[in-house]
Formats: structure tokens, C-alpha cells, sequence
């Protein structure tokens, strides 16, 4: 078999830049891209100016728009922040953890009878650690569990999406929610665009 060679980006804009690269093909290589995401060393003062915290949510910070093929962002989580239990609206979904850590939960898709949720498993990601999942892994729900330190992730969603689905754990019902940004490239959204915010 053909073996690609992952060659390292040396800073963010680095990657971005092999990652347009990747997906100017429409066949995307789901190891590549994570190998290469997993060999960029993190460094805060490449994406600081991104990350932009909020006192009670974890936020979304939209860094590159992929030339349409795909949404980079930051998301950043402060002490305790998590996301609701969602889906990935048929994506790929990549997740890099920048700084800190992040608890990662897996379940099964909701059974229709029952509604029960089921957890999968459940695993730590590190610093520098890349993750993936799509729908057919099944949902999950992410989480900073310290109550010291924020974490930073950079995420990668191929194709684009605006919203998803989140799930009820006791119930299993789900909701569409919208999908926002709390910045665009560095810049802080109008307040109005950010108000219906459900996913955190
Ligand atoms: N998929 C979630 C974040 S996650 O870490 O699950 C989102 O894009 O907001
Ligand atoms: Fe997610």
C-alpha cells in the first residue's frame, strides 16, 4: 500500500495551508488529515488571537472558511464547560486539543422505541491529540472537566454545517439548534447573531 508521508507543519497558518491542499480533491483521506492536524505542535501564540473565552459558555471562533470545502475553527472551553449530547449533521468532524484536555463521551444513536441513551465509552484527549468522528461512530458530548484550567480545540468540519442535532439524555428527544460564532477571524460577532446559541 501506499504509505502518504506527513510532513510537519511548522506553525498554524502552515497547516491551513496543506489543508486547503488536502481538500481541493473531493476524496479526503480521513488518517491524512488527522496525522497532519496531530503534527502541527500546538503554539498559543499563533492562535491567541482566535480564542476568544466566555464566562459561561464554551465559545466558536470560525479561523478559516476553507475555500467552501470546510470550517476551521476554535472552540474555546472554559473551567467546566461542555457541549449538550449532538450529532455532526453528516460531516467529517475533526478535533485537535490545543491546551488542556478534554473529556470525550460517546453514545449510540437514540433507539426509536426506547429513546434510551447508551453510553459507548469515554476517553481523555491531551494536548496535541487529534480526534474524529462522524455520524456513523454515532453522538457524543465534549467536555472541560477541570475546574483550574481552560482548554483550547481547533476544529475541522467537511462539508460546512449550520446546525445540528442535540439529544436529551435522559429522554433521548432531540432538537435542531442553530450553530454560531461567538468571533469570525479574530473579530467578535454582532451581538444578534449569537443569541440562539444551543449546542453549549
Ligand atoms: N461539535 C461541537 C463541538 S464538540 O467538541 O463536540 C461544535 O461544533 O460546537
Ligand atoms: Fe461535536
Amino acid at each position: 500500500m501506499e504509505q502518504t508521508e506527513v510532513m510537519k507543519p511548522e506553525t498554524l497558518d502552515d497547516l491551513i495551508k496543506v489543508l486547503h491542499k488536502m481538500f481541493e480533491s473531493d476524496n479526503i483521506n480521513v488518517e491524512e488529515v488527522q496525522n497532519i492536524m496531530e503534527a502541527y505542535d500546538s503554539n498559543p501564540q499563533e492562535w491567541m488571537e482566535f480564542a476568544k473565552f466566555d464566562q459561561f459558555r464554551y465559545t466558536r471562533n470560525l479561523v478559516d472558511e476553507g475555500n467552501g470545502k470546510f470550517n476551521l475553527m476554535i472552540l474555546c472551553w472554559g473551567e467546566g464547560h461542555g457541549s449538550s449530547i449532538h450529532d455532526h449533521t453528516d460531516s467529517h468532524c475533526f478535533m485537535k486539543l490545543l491546551q488542556g484536555q478534554l473529556k470525550e463521551t460517546l453514545f449510540e444513536w437514540p433507539d426509536k422505541k426506547t429513546c434510551n441513551m447508551v453510553q459507548k465509552s469515554q476517553r481523555i484527549l491531551q494536548t496535541n491529540q487529534c480526534a474524529y468522528i462522524n455520524d456513523s461512530f454515532g453522538l457524543h458530548r465534549v467536555e472541560n472537566a477541570s475546574h483550574t484550567e481552560c482548554s483550547a480545540s481547533l476544529h475541522l468540519y467537511s462539508p460546512p454545517f449550520k446546525t445540528c442535532q442535540t439529544f436529551d439524555q435522559r429522554t433521548g428527544h432531540k432538537n435542531t439548534v442553530k450553530m454560531t460564532f461567538w468571533s469570525k477571524f479574530g473579530e467578535r460577532t454582532p451581538f444578534e447573531a449569537t443569541v440562539s446559541q444551543e449546542n453549549n
